[in-house]
């Protein structure tokens, strides 16, 4: 497929008219010249360039593929090479096209395509792809101990978690979120294939359902336990919030994170039948807010204020000192903020009749020493939702600043 042909275009146009248009002159705008920073509609395109990485601030899609690989290479420059390559192809895919210049059917038929071919005639989707490099990237192998940003300290171990190794950390991670399942399955499928003999996928998790919203025009979505979740979150429109809960500043650290992101993920079960057998008023003053609504449980609409100092006619107070949002407000760390984009899971059922099921929490932050340990540490001891789940993996990442241009490739601020 030429250079400037997305997927639809192939489609839509069809073969003869591919053909008389000829390689490389499709009225398809160059990416650089694309400065709407969202997707119009679920179907387009989000802009793969800018100073930060798309996938965190953008409007939360409907579905993620993440997945984390091992390096295998023990060569610098392969790694670096490989990182090349992964730009170039997410540059491609999140503009819907495939992700080689041959395209799943454009090659030579004695040649593997260097494009699976499952996204062929699919829209972009909103695709977003988003990398990350875990604490293990900066041990001996690279050279990389010394660029180790302090805020990249491994996190530390929380009661009642029971974490699987073979599911959780990682050297690289790649988050793919897209409205359409195939699309971003079909991301990390490619970058899995480019990367084979370098990299090995360690452990990879679909999500659907997103559980938070990242911006306000979205209406705020519900979790498995049938909570809204995500109304007190940060969002694209809380521009000075964004500045100093999200994004890595100069000062905070090594120069080659500025405009980055720290990224946390905790698999978390939910134990989901006793959960469904727990009463209503329960389940709310688990939360602190109400089922139907999301309303705090001292107020009367979702984005009402929660009133915590509130007590009840038998003088306790009406959001209870173990609700989960009491928790978990910045009133309680210090003013302290996280940009949560998780996503429901069910991976089917555990032998013994139980949905496998929960939240796949993902959260971005500017340190996760400031904010999410000490939000966990609180949550892990006290959060009366402890009784219904269950932290089975966790990853923590360094989400380096946005590609800039198509000199740029992922990661040159640490590599360079
Ligand atoms: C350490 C951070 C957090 C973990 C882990 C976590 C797990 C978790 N949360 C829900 C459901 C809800 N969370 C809500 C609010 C909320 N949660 C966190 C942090 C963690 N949650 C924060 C910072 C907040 C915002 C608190 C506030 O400022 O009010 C809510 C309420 C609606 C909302 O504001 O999003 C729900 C519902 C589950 C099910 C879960 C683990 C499975
Ligand atoms: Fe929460």
């Amino acid at each position: 497929m030429s250079e400037g042909i997305s997927r639809r275009r192939l489609f839509g146009l069809g073969a003869a008219s591919v053909a008389a248009v000829g390689a490389g002159a499709v009225v398809t705008r160059s990416f650089a010249e694309e400065p709407v920073a969202h997707a119009a509609s679920s179907s387009d395109p989000v802009p793969f360039y800018g100073p930060h990485q798309a996938g965190v601030t953008t409007p939360a899609q409907d579905r993620l593929h993440f997945v984390a690989f091992d390096v295998i290479t023990k060569k610098k420059a392969e790694l670096v090479e490989l990182l090349q390559e992964w730009t170039a192809a997410a540059a491609r895919m999140t503009q819907g096209k495939d992700a080689g210049t041959f395209g799943a059917v454009g090659g030579a038929p004695e040649a593997p395509p260097d494009d699976t071919g499952e996204a062929l005639g699919l829209p972009p989707s909103g695709l977003t792809l988003t990398i990350g490099f875990g604490p293990s990237l900066f041990d001996e192998r690279f050279g990389l101990a010394d660029r180790r940003p302090p805020a990249l300290a491994d996190l530390p171990a929380f009661p009642g978690e029971d974490l699987q190794p073979g599911i959780s950390g990682g050297d690289i991670c790649v988050q793919a979120c897209a409205h359409d399942p195939q699309v971003a399955v079909h991301a990390i499928r490619n970058l899995a294939r480019i990367g084979f003999g370098k990299v090995s996928v360690r452990y990879s998790q679909l999500g659907f359902g997103r559980t938070s919203s990242t911006s306000r025009a979205q209406a705020t979505p519900r979790n498995l336990m049938g909570f809204k979740d995500g109304t007190n979150n940060l969002k694209l429109e809380d521009t000075a919030m964004l500045r100093d809960h999200l994004w890595a500043a100069s000062g905070d650290g090594p120069a080659w994170m500025n405009g980055g992101t720290y990224l946390v993920t905790r698999k978390i079960r939910m134990h989901i039948e006793t959960w469904d057998r727990a009463p209503l008023a329960e389940q709310e003053a688990i939360f602190g807010r109400d089922k139907g609504k999301g309303a705090p449980l001292t107020g009367h609409g979702e984005f009402d204020a929660p009133d915590f100092a509130k007590k009840g006619p038998d003088g306790t107070p009406v959001i209870a000192d173990n609700a989960h949002v009491r928790l978990a407000h910045p009133d309680a760390h210090g003013g302290a903020r996280l940009l949560r984009r998780g996503y429901n899971y069910v991976d089917g059922s555990d032998g013994l009749g139980r949905l496998d099921a929960g939240l796949f929490f993902m959260a971005y932050q500017r340190d996760p020493r400031k904010q999410f340990v000490p939000i966990q540490r609180m949550l892990s001891q006290k959060d009366a939702l402890n009784e219904y789940i269950k932290h089975v993996s966790s990853g923590l990442f360094a989400c380096p600043p946005g590609v800039v241009d198509g000199g740029d490739y992922w990661g040159r601020t640490l590599f360079a």
